[in-house]
């Protein structure tokens, strides 16, 4: 017999159960209200500082479109995190920021060249790490680094072997031998010794231990120290996004919403509900989300606490008493955008 509860979030007011696709109920879109780029990308900074603009991007596989309208740029030296639940288009995006998609329509520029048509020059500014990681699996750690050095000018042997030795490790190990976190690691340590511009990471933390996990974070912060590199990022693992990025793109039912990292955990608030007067609060325009979690609700909303409360007592509940509670990138991520079940044991 099941015997586990189930707590949920969701911005219906009744049962739990998948957002509806495109063009869903407009008062429950994750981003009503929000501001969110004009198509023409308006305010953006001068070209030369820009590492990748998107314009009008669209994109469909066969019938099923990913998204219609996508457009933002990410500014030289910005560590940005693209945040989505799945299936909502990151790797489909990355793919076309790489060039091995090409968009039904719009504009995708990376390092001032369509995406789709760029030179071998800025190919070798581009560092990528994706699902998949390694194509020569048959080679051996050195060869690997041989073999990828000869492809690029600037390499740097040391940072390679300064990353892969921390394995422990023979170097002449094959990588069909390794586990998925160390290929990870050559991988990673590849990328360094490239000492790429421009680093594009499709869910990094894919198959990583919490080890791995911090030393790749801890690679990823000296990389970007200096601010002259950009890093445009997907996880799973929101947590580790919050500790690393300096801007967050959301992208739900194929739009998109950014903004910096400190703007968003400062405006959007989780607020506990100490009172309810009984009720159930109902997700709206200010009521974001709504989470039940070990038997207490949360709210998730952009509002203040006398403008929830208002709200709330309007929606039939009262007298009521909330409290605001630290909000972790995670839990706005899920606030924001996310509609589950949360079983407790
Ligand atoms: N080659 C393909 N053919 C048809 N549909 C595809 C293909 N690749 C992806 N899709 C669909 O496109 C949508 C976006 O997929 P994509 O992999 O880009 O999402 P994602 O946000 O990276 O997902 P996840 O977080 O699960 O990795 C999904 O609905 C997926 O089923």
């Amino acid at each position: 017999m099941d015997n586990t509860s189930h707590t949920w979030i969701g911005r219906t007011g009744g049962c739990p159960g998948e957002p509806a696709g495109v063009g869903a109920d407009d008062n429950l879109w994750p981003f009503r209200g929000i501001e969110l780029p004009s198509p023409e990308g308006g305010g953006r900074a001068a070209l030369a500082e820009i590492a990748t603009e998107v314009s009008g991007l669209c994109h469909r596989y066969g019938s099923k479109t990913v998204y219609e309208d996508l457009t933002f740029s990410v500014d030289k030296g910005a560590v940005c995190g693209l945040l989505g639940k799945n299936g909502q288009g990151k790797s489909t995006l990355v793919n076309t920021l790489m060039g091995f998609l090409k968009p039904v329509r719009g504009v995708c520029r990376v390092l001032g060249e369509d995406s789709h048509d760029l030179s071998p020059l800025n190919r070798g500014r581009i560092g990528l790490l994706r699902e998949g990681h390694l194509a020569y699996d048959f080679l051996t750690i050195e060869q690997s680094e041989r073999f990828y050095g000869a492809f690029y000018p600037e390499w740097q042997a040391y940072r390679f072997y300064d990353l892969v030795d921390r394995m422990g490790m023979p170097r002449s190990s094959r990588l069909n031998r390794l586990s998925c976190g160390q290929r990870s690691q050559v991988v990673l340590g590849l990328i360094m010794a490239q000492n790429p511009d421009l680093l594009i990471l499709d869910d990094f933390s894919l198959g990583l231990d919490a080890g791995y996990r911090r030393l790749f974070l801890e690679v990823l912060h000296d990389f970007t120290k200096n601010g002259d590199k950009t890093v445009f990022v997907t996880s799973h693992i929101v947590q580790d996004l919050e500790n690393l990025v300096d801007q967050i793109i959301f992208i739900d039912r194929g739009r998109i919403w950014k903004t910096r990292l400190a703007a968003f955990l400062d405006s959007f608030k989780r607020y506990e509900c100490i009172d309810l007067g009984g009720r159930q609060p109902v997700c709206d325009a200010v009521v974001r989300g709504v989470e039940w979690r070990n038997g207490s609700t949360f709210l998730y909303s952009f509002s203040g606490i006398d403008e929830l409360i208002v709200l709330l007592e309007a929606q039939g509940c009262g007298p009521v008493r909330l409290q605001r509670r630290p909000m972790t990138l995670e839990d706005g991520f899920v606030g924001l955008l996310t509609v589950i079940m949360i079983e407790e044991g």
